[in-house]
């Protein structure tokens, strides 16, 4: 497995193209499944969990061209509607080819994604969506295996008890080709839904309201293959904004929308950093230390957990003390004892985190088990002394396009390590 060296204390400093989207990339991908044909997606980001996806729809019979930022989808009617544990074991949003499976065939049965580093992450809400439109569950020897007695889904009026992302993303799928209308309310309003309908209107269904919190489908008979180039991901832009200003540098961020990540934006100058839009993206301006600022994780438009791990590395730099809380995930911490190794001062209560700055941190050796807890420790190797080695890079591959080499092109002194322990 690769790792990662980092030698701190080089200030990022120059333009960044931010990659597209990987949370909008995925249910895009697995949306192919709803309509036979090729399909064209530009602007696809170059990670481990898109080669996933392929694999997935490979498995099921798709022919899949992986050439990012171009992947190319033929679809024609699957072979099995089946999503094998030793795929969705890779990636959790795996199961992103549920809602589409069941709209399509009538069937799917799928591995349970079961829950990963951050939690436990049930799918009763995905579930309890499908069964309201008439599908069937069984849940036996680890697969979910769902049927629709009747062949065809039924619109219905489904309130989701929480705003699940991929919940909603798969239940609108499953509407597009159901028999007459979805309402779905209390859905999820990140940007990433929003990106899903874009593409499923494209294809020829009928999505309103998504953005907001009810969102209304009426059922297609068809649906046709689309062209469509993804947004830029919100997520790595916001991670390349807090290495900006952590190292005291000055990087603009190309190809980011502003209203995506307002909520990070709002907390960034809050705790004094320049944060200002300019033509074609947004410039980040950082100056050590920063004013404590409390944060807590909510769905969209509140602040991201996604960006939970970096901005807790952000309060390392800050003037006091702040209150980090994670009210997403019941287990998003993990960075928290890899930071105070580096010399970072945070104690854990229950969900909230204690900050005590400002560090000084020290290089040293750090393993993080999820994927945003490893960037921050990438990040915190940025302005550690000495060199940082971030082991097990496996996690950061799967949402961050060649890290090392962006953050290089941005000055600073980072190498992979390749196939070391
Ligand atoms: C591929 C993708 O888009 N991943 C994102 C998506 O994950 P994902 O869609 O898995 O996250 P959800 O929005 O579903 O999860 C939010 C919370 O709801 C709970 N829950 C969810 C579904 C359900 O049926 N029952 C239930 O209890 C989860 O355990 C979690 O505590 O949104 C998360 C929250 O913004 C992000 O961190 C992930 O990066
Ligand atoms: C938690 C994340 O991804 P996933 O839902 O794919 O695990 C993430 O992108 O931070």
């Amino acid at each position: 497995m690769d790792n990662i060296k980092v030698r701190g204390g080089t200030p990022l400093r120059g333009t960044l193209r931010v990659s597209g989207a990987k949370n909008a990339a995925l249910p895009i991908l697995c949306s192919a499944l709803l309509a036979d044909g090729e399909h064209v997606f530009r602007n696809v980001p170059d990670l481990r969990d898109i080669v996933t996806t392929a694999k997935l729809l490979e498995h099921m019979g798709l022919e899949v061209d992986v050439n990012p930022p171009v992947v190319t989808v033929r679809a024609k009617p699957v072979l099995e509607p089946d999503a094998p544990y030793e795929l969705v074991k890779q990636m959790r949003a795996s199961v992103l080819v549920l809602g589409p499976l069941v709209a399509r065939y009538g069937r799917a049965r799928v591995s349970l994604p079961g829950g990963c580093a951050i939690g436990a992450r049930p799918i009763d809400q995905h579930l309890k969506g499908l069964e309201a439109m008439g599908a069937e569950i069984d849940l036996s020897h680890g697969y979910v295996n769902v049927t629709v007695p009747s062949g065809r889904l039924k619109g219905a009026e489904i309130h989701l008890d929480i705003p699940t992302v991929t919940g909603t993303e798969n239940l609108m799928c499953a509407a597009v080709l159901a028999k007459g209308r979805t309402r779905l309310a209390n859905a999820a309003r990140e940007p990433e839904v929003e990106e899903l309908a874009c593409v499923l209107n494209k294809m020829g269904a009928s999505v309103e309201g998504a953005g907001t919190d009810v969102i209304t489908i009426e059922g297609k008979d068809e649906l046709h293959p689309v062209d469509h180039a993804i947004i830029a991901d919100r997520i790595e832009a916001g991670t390349y904004m807090v290495g900006a200003a952590v190292t005291g540098g000055n990087v603009l961020l190309e190809g980011i929308t502003f209203d995506h990540i307002e909520a990070l934006c709002a907390k960034m100058r809050s705790a004094g950093i320049v944060v200002e839009r300019e033509a074609g993206g947004i410039r980040v301006v950082g100056r050590p230390p920063f004013k404590p600022v409390d944060v807590t994780t909510e769905p969209h438009p509140g602040f991201p957990t996604d960006m939970q791990a970096q901005f807790m590395l952000l309060m390392c730099m800050a003037n006091g003390s702040s209150v980090i809380t994670e009210t997403i995930f019941e287990n998003r911490f993990m960075h928290v004892p890899e930071l105070v190794r580096m010399g970072a001062r945070i104690d854990i209560r229950g969900r909230s985190a204690f900050v005590h700055g400002p560090s000084k941190l020290q290089g040293a050796r750090v393993m993080a088990t999820d994927l945003r807890a490893s960037a921050s420790l990438v990040l915190a190797g940025l302005v550690a002394d000495g060199e940082t080695e971030v082991l097990r890079v496996y996690h950061i591959d799967r949402g961050y396009e060649r890290i090392e080499e962006k953050l290089r092109a941005l000055g600073a002194d980072i190498e992979r390590v390749k196939g070391s322990a």
